[in-house]
C-alpha cells in the first residue's frame, strides 16, 4: 500500500522573532532549514493583540524573495479584507507562495457560503487556502470545507490563539486523529505551544505541519536542531 501521509514541513513563527531585525530573523530561519515561514496576523479585534500588516509583510516579502512560502495565519475579523490587502503587496503575478489561513470561527455555522466564496478567491489568487480552529471549536466544524475541497490545509489550534509562548493542549490533538483518519492526504498543521517533545504527539496524531515559535527562537544559535527535531518528530510517524 503506498504511503499516503503528507510530508513534514516546518514553519517557524515569527512572532516569537526580534522584529528589530525581522528581514535577518527570516534568513536565519531559512539557513536553519526552515521549509516555511509563519506570519501571525492579529488584528486586535479577533485576538487581544496585533502584530503586522500588508507594509511590514511586503518588507519581509521583499527580504526573503520570492521562492520562500510565507504561511499567513490570519487571526483577524475580517479575513477576506486582510487576504486581499496581503496578496496585493505580495509582489508576484500570482500569489502560489503566499498560504492563506482564515479562522473558522469568524464565519461560523451560518457563514459556510462566505468561508466558501473566501477559500474560492484564494484559489483565484493561486494562493493556499487553510482553515483554523481554536481549541473550543471541534474538527467536525470543518468538514463542510474538506467536503469540496476548498481548503487544503487545517490548522489545530493546540493554544488559545493571540500570543507565543503558551502552554500546549494535548486535549486538542483528538481534533488532528479525526480529521487524519477522514483525510489521510490532508496537511494538518498544529500551532501552539510546540516544541520537540510536544511535537512527538502530535504527529503521533496525525499533525505534519508543525508550527513553533518559541522553542525555535528560544534556542538561539541552536534554532537548527530544533528545526531538525521537529521534522524528525513528524518521519518518526511516517
Ligand atoms: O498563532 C500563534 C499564536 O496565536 C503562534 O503561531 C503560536 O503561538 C506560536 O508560538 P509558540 O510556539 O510560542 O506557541
Ligand atoms: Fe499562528
Amino acid at each position: 500500500m503506498p504511503d499516503e501521509r503528507p510530508v513534514a514541513i516546518v514553519a517557524p513563527s515569527l512572532l516569537s522573532c526580534d522584529f528589530g531585525n525581522l528581514g535577518a530573523e527570516a534568513k536565519r530561519m531559512l539557513a536553519a532549514g526552515a521549509d516555511w515561514l509563519h506570519v501571525d496576523v492579529m488584528d486586535g479585534h479577533f485576538v487581544d493583540n496585533l502584530t503586522l500588516g500588508p507594509v511590514v509583510y511586503q518588507g519581509l516579502r521583499r527580504a526573503v524573495g520570492d521562492a520562500v512560502f510565507l504561511d499567513c495565519h490570519f487571526m483577524t475579523t475580517a479575513p477576506s479584507f486582510w487576504v486581499e490587502a496581503f496578496a496585493r503587496v505580495n509582489g508576484h503575478s500570482d500569489q502560489a507562495n503566499m498560504g492563506c489561513t482564515f479562522h473558522y470561527e469568524v464565519f461560523g455555522e451560518d457563514g459556510l457560503p462566505l468561508a466558501l466564496e473566501l477559500c474560492r478567491r484564494i484559489r483565484a489568487l493561486s494562493a493556499r487556502p487553510a482553515v483554523a480552529i481554536r481549541p473550543s471549536t471541534p474538527a467536525q466544524a470543518v468538514l463542510p470545507l474538506l467536503e469540496e475541497a476548498a481548503v487544503d490545509m487545517v490548522l489545530v489550534m493546540t493554544v488559545e490563539p493571540g500570543h507565543g509562548g503558551q502552554r500546549f493542549m494535548p486535549e486538542c490533538l483528538s481534533k488532528a486523529v479525526f480529521l487524519r483518519e477522514r483525510y489521510p492526504n490532508l496537511d494538518i498543521q498544529v500551532d501552539g505551544g510546540i516544541t520537540p517533545e510536544t511535537a512527538k504527539s502530535a504527529a503521533q496524531a496525525g499533525c505534519n505541519v508543525l508550527v513553533s515559535g518559541s522553542a525555535i527562537f528560544g534556542a538561539g544559535p541552536n534554532a537548527s536542531q530544533v528545526i531538525a527535531a521537529l521534522r524528525e518528530a513528524v518521519e518518526r510517524v511516517h
